[in-house]
């Protein structure tokens, strides 16, 4: 690219030397035949530099294409990597901020912008023939060149500071716009549109006033540089004009030198065009930079072979960052493979906590959980998942079918299992009154299914995994008596076979099979109960 562009800027030159010399040669003297001779050597270098600026553009889009999908490869293994205690930390909006990030970088970072920045350098080649032709008038374009970079140069600082603050403005926009988009129900049924139309009004004024500030610099900027052109042209006229008077330049020279000065300044006008675009794009590149830098969940770490489902919490402390006071300290004990643990507490109380530093979505502040003797800390996350049927308390889906979601974490999950799994988490009833059954669309992942289905559709999914731990995050919360009952017996089956079993509830029909209760309102110690005396518990 860099061998292509010397050559257009040097064939660039053609047709100022083809003036020059149709003023100078053809002019004077009227010989035909050097004005075809230069016609035909002119449109030659215009067809070899047409040649040069495809091939040119062409190994930039290589470049280019190639460039996008790695970013949007980086940011979408970053953000499905990063630990997830600390995109805890991070905003919905932040997050979204990074994942939009690729779209600005693929706007900036085009074919033709790249070839625009490559030209910039090399207007020094049209600068240096115009030192050549005219030392003084290279002197009165040098100083134009000068001026522009400065002006292009302030123009991209101001922008970037601008952006900066813009960013805030546009993320809590953009919270609003997420809130008024999906929660609608809640808007009409609290009367809330005048407060939020009040936030929606502040924040909008906010980011237009950024994107105006932005917009301003850069007209400014584009009409300083259209200035310094424009005196350019004035300068090199008036002065080459003396320069005629005194006979160090003929006409056909000051000409050329006109039209190679205008040719000079081209791609630093150009480069002001993409100020905003490419100052953008550095940030965002700078946002999925910071955001890949984030320490990820361990991937490589041991893989055990077997899992039996034993289970130990050594001295377990755990707290969300900030809270004023950890949730549990010095949480000690031992699951066997098969065991039944009931972690129970008031709204609060820390349980869905619990669970998910079980699932290592969270992490412990102190202590330990291992897993066949073996930190959670240094095992593979892949694998421990694997070994895991979780139910979160919230349920979160996927676009697509039911199946599609059941199979989520088991792909290869034939018919029979996915009966079999939709049939224990008591899914069946809902599925047969639905026109398409398994291939119901859920759509907008499943929000507007009810929530004892969502909860039904969860367990099916964790089920459909066949993991050795089952970890449940209330699994009877919402549902109606024929559903609780379900998932009674399904315990119980599971219980049967052998699995370990951490559920978190106040359910009485769940803590009467417990062999061991956790009480986390027990603070800041939990307490521990054995089976006779969680039956008395509940
Ligand atoms: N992602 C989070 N970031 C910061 N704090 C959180 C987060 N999730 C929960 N918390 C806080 O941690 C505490 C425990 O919440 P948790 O959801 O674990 O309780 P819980 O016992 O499951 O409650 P419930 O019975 O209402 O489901 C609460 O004070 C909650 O506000």
């Amino acid at each position: 690219m860099l061998v292509a562009s010397l050559l257009i800027n040097l064939l660039g030159l053609a047709s100022t030397a083809f003036v020059m010399l149709v003023l100078g040669r053809y002019v004077p003297y009227g010989v035909d035949a050097t004005l075809v001779t230069l016609t035909v050597g002119v449109t030659a270098a215009a067809a070899l530099e047409f040649g040069f600026r495809e091939a040119r553009r062409r190994l930039a889009g290589i470049v280019v294409g190639p460039e996008g999908s790695r970013h949007a490869g980086i940011a979408f293994s970053a953000m499905t990597g990063v630990r997830a205690a600390l995109l805890d930390r991070m905003p919905v909006a932040a997050r979204l901020e990074v994942m939009r990030g690729l779209d600005t970088m693929e706007r900036a970072y085009t074919a033709s912008n790249l070839t625009g920045l490559l030209d910039v350098p090399f207007s020094a080649i049209t600068l240096l023939a115009l030192f050549v032709l005219s030392p003084g008038l290279g002197v009165v374009a040098l100083a134009c060149a000068g001026a522009s970079a400065a002006i292009t140069l302030v123009g991209e600082r101001r922008a970037r500071a601008r952006l900066a603050q813009a960013a805030a403005a546009e993320a809590s926009l953009q919270a609003l716009a997420t809130t008024t988009a999906t929660g609608s129900d809640t808007v009409r049924a609290f009367n809330a549109a005048t407060r939020l139309r009040q936030r929606w009004d502040d924040s909008r004024r906010t980011a237009v006033a950024a994107r105006d500030a932005i917009a301003n610099d850069q007209g400014l900027a584009g009409s300083a540089i259209q200035l310094v052109t424009a005196l350019q042209g004035t300068a090199i006229i008036a002065i080459g004009a003396i320069l005629c008077v005194k006979g160090e330049l003929n006409t056909a020279q000051l000409i050329g030198a006109n039209i190679l000065a205008g040719r000079a300044l081209g791609p630093l006008n150009r480069l002001v065009q993409l100020i905003e675009p490419l100052a953008k794009a550095e940030l965002a590149l700078r946002r999925l930079a910071d955001f890949t830098r984030l320490p990820r969940e361990q991937s490589s770490g041991s893989a055990l072979g077997a899992y039996d489902g034993r289970l130990e919490l050594s001295d377990l402390a755990f707290a969300y960052p900030g809270a004023p006071a950890p949730l549990a300290e010095h949480v000690t004990l031992t699951l066997d493979s098969g065991g039944i643990l009931v972690v129970r507490g008031n709204n609060g109380a820390g349980k869905t906590t619990f669970a998910r530093l079980l699932v290592g979505l969270a992490e412990p502040l102190r202590g330990q959980i291992l897993v066949g003797g073996v930190d959670l800390r240094q095992i593979s996350m892949e694998w421990w998942r694997k070994q895991l049927c979780y139910l979160p308390q919230e349920p979160d889906f996927m676009d697509g079918t039911v199946a599609d979601n059941i199979r989520l974490a088991n792909p290869d999950l034939d018919d029979a299992g996915l009966n079999q799994a939709a049939g224990l988490a008591g899914l069946k009833p809902w599925l047969d009154a639905s026109a398409r059954g398994f291939d119901t669309p859920i759509g907008e992942a499943g929000r507007q299914l009810p929530p004892g289905i969502r909860r039904r559709l969860g367990l099916a999914r964790a089920l459909a995994t066949g993991g050795k731990l089952c970890l449940l995050d209330e699994p009877t919360e919402g549902l109606d008596s024929e559903g609780r009952a379900v998932v009674y017996a399904t315990l119980g089956l599971l219980a049967r076979e052998g699995r370990t079993l951490v559920v978190c509830s106040n359910d009485p029909g769940i803590l009467r099979g417990a062999a061991m209760v956790l009480d986390l309102d027990a603070k800041p110690i939990p307490s521990l109960t054995r089976a006779e005396d969680a039956a008395v518990h509940a």
